[in-house]
């Protein structure tokens, strides 16, 4: 757990534009890997070997269920045979219960293993949601700062659902490989001259394939996009609605929807089309399929060489194939997105990890140095210009500046939030320096606590929210941590106290409450260093007083550097930094600085003026 409020918020967030739509991602914009084919199967692979046990019953009631589903057809073919040889009425009987009794065999282990299945499927998707999610919230933050949180999300998202939603089809998949295999058994234990006959449709299977694969992939995908470009036209419209009034444009905005709406209809119609034919080359394939068959029946037949019987079970076996095999040829497509969603899913997987590193708690007072720092974010422009600062253990330093200066990029690299292009930040306590790259970031947050513009509250009791920093705390430690930032008094006067709900949905809290947990997690992790650059101004004046007074108490007794969004802040710290276009161009305490009368006195002349 960590004191860290998140990355900052201009960490780039700009990704795949439209969810479903691959085909439309940007290719420039750097992203976590995609698994190649291989690694995705070895990774389904692995989720299978960690279920085994149920795997193999998955395996066993899918095989008895085709045994079942394959003993129908095979044993119509005896009964024809029985009826030609003039059986009695008591062996007809026994031969129809038989029958019966395979039919019903294979109705009940087909739902018995169609269940199997779907647990099997769920406890899969579970796990590799969960990997996925621990993997994701471990990114290196310097890998998250490249790639954007968006990639990250819409690939925990997004992507694990539609992997998710394609389960039951791979269940389905499956089952209908293995009666397709076990069907082709059934063949060769008639004759193998009706298995070779069944084969025949395999090649117009083949082209048909070929045809509809190249087609049916770009016109989905232009089928989703126009339908996207519709509901954005149309939400536009209703959310500009008191404009499009202003402006009478309510006909315009009307031809824009009809147009959109027609091209949506229209790619979707080609959509049916392709489907209908691709429909069709099956029924042509199937018609193949059952011609040759029964020609090779028949030549059979009267060479004598396989009864009427024989043939009459491979003709209802093929057509009972009909459904599995139509399945796997219609799901291919859809087998192909749930692939591609997979391949993004494993990519975060394989996404290089945080090196090992000994654990290395801090001993005694710390202080901290920067040396040389450079920072550039992903368009290459450089926003710092080579920072040296040094802040003596127990001793505070506020960084002030114009917006845009590079204060919060400056920050976050001395907090460790993400690594500066060049030049080393170090922590340095009585067993000598460390630099900040070197520690994870769970044991970072043991030196060095960061409270960021970005704060957030997780939904759940208020209690757990501060907890989380420092779990196993006792709720008297959480209280005193809350006390020190003066926020018990209105955390006494929530309707359940500690067990309030707070987050979204739930009970309400003001932006300076939410900074004042922040800060409340902070104490109670108690890391010898803090960084806080936190949104005081948006707290209003008398938020705002609050807020500075809690920040002081989090501060109190340790190295601190203070982002001073408001002046009186920096006044109370004993160094101030003056940050002026990525360079520190005043260091020194608020009488030395004013007593220079470069910027920081003009600043302060300005702000006592408010
Ligand atoms: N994620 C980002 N990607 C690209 N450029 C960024 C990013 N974050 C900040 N910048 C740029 O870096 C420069 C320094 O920004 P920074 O936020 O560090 O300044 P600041 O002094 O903290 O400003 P403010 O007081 O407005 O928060 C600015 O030019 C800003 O546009």
């Amino acid at each position: 757990m960590t004191t860290a409020e998140t990355t900052p918020a201009k960490t780039t967030t700009t990704t795949t534009t439209e969810p479903t739509e691959r085909t439309t991602e940007p290719v420039t914009h750097p992203a976590l890997p995609v698994a190649t084919g291989r690694q995705s199967a070895a990774e389904l692979w692995r989720a299978v070997r960690a279920h085994r046990s149920e795997a193999l019953v998955v395996l066993l009631l899918t095989l008895l269920a085709s045994a079942g589903v394959v003993a129908g057809p095979l044993l119509l073919g005896s009964l024809v045979d029985v009826v030609r040889e003039g059986a009695t009425t008591g062996e007809l009987l026994a031969l129809l219960a038989v029958t019966a009794a395979a039919v019903l065999f294979g109705a009940v282990f087909t739902a018995l293993a169609l269940r199997a299945m779907e647990r099997l499927g769920a406890r899969i998707s579970a796990d590799l949601r969960e990997r996925v999610l621990a993997r994701a919230l471990a990114v290196e933050p310097k890998v998250l700062e490249r790639v954007g949180v968006g990639d990250v999300a819409s690939r925990v998202t997004e992507d694990v659902e539609h992997f998710v939603a394609a389960v039951p089809l791979v269940s389905s998949v499956f089952g209908a490989v293995v009666t397709v295999v076990v069907s082709a058994l059934g063949f060769a234990s008639l004759d193998y001259r009706l298995a070779l006959a069944f084969c025949a449709v395999f090649p117009v299977y083949a082209l048909a394939l070929r045809s509809y694969l190249p087609k049916a992939g770009p016109l989905y995908a232009a089928e989703r996009r126009d339908a996207a470009e519709r509901g954005r036209v149309l939400l536009e419209s209703l959310h500009g609605l008191p404009t499009v009034r202003a402006y009478d444009m309510q006909e315009l905005q009307a031809k824009r929807v009809e147009v959109a709406s027609e091209r949506n209809v229209s790619t979707a119609l080609r959509a049916l089309k392709t489907v209908l034919r691709f429909s069709v080359s099956m029924n042509a394939a199937e018609a193949v399929g059952l011609s040759a068959l029964l020609l090779t029946g028949y030549l059979l037949v009267t060479s004598g060489e396989v009864t009427v019987g024989a043939v009459t079970a491979a003709a209802l076996l093929f057509h009972r194939l009909f459904g599995p095999l139509g399945m796997l040829l219609m799901s291919f497509d859809d087998m192909q997105r749930a692939g591609s969603a997979l391949a993004r899913v494993v990519g975060v997987l394989l996404t290089p990890q945080e090196p090992e590193r000994a654990p290395r708690s801090p001993r005694g007072p710390v202080s901290l140095t920067a040396q040389g720092v450079r920072h550039s974010y992903d368009t290459g422009r450089e926003v710092l210009h080579g920072v040296d600062l040094e802040v003596p253990a127990g001793t505070s330093l506020a960084v002030v500046g114009a917006s845009g200066a590079g204060k919060t990029t400056l920050a976050a690299i001395l907090g460790g939030v993400f690594p500066a292009t060049q030049g080393q930040v170090r922590l340095v306590d009585d067993g000598g320096p460390v630099p900040v790259g070197e520690l994870d970031q769970d044991g970072l947050r043991d030196w060095v606590g960061v409270v960021s513009q970005e704060t957030h509250v997780f939904a759940g009791p208020l209690r757990d929210d501060v907890l989380f920093s420092a779990p196993g705390s006792t709720d008297e430690q959480v209280r005193d941590a809350l006390a020190a930032v003066g926020a018990d008094a209105w955390v006494r006067a929530l309707p359940q106290g500690l067990d309030t709900r707070v987050g979204a949905g739930e009970h309400p809290l003001t932006a300076s409450q939410v900074q004042q947990l922040a800060l409340a997690r902070l104490v109670l992790r108690d890391p010898p260093v803090v960084v806080l650059d936190e949104a005081t101004a948006e707290a209003g004046s008398s938020g705002a007083r609050d807020l500075e007074r809690a920040a002081e108490a989090a501060v109190r007794g340790r190295t601190a550097i203070v982002v001073a969004h408001r002046l009186t802040q920096a006044k109370a710290c004993d160094r101030i930094a003056v940050v002026d276009a990525g360079r520190v161009v005043e260091l020194g305490t608020h009488d030395e600085l004013v007593a220079l009368g470069g910027r920081y006195a003009t600043l302060w002349a300005a702000w006592s003026q408010r």
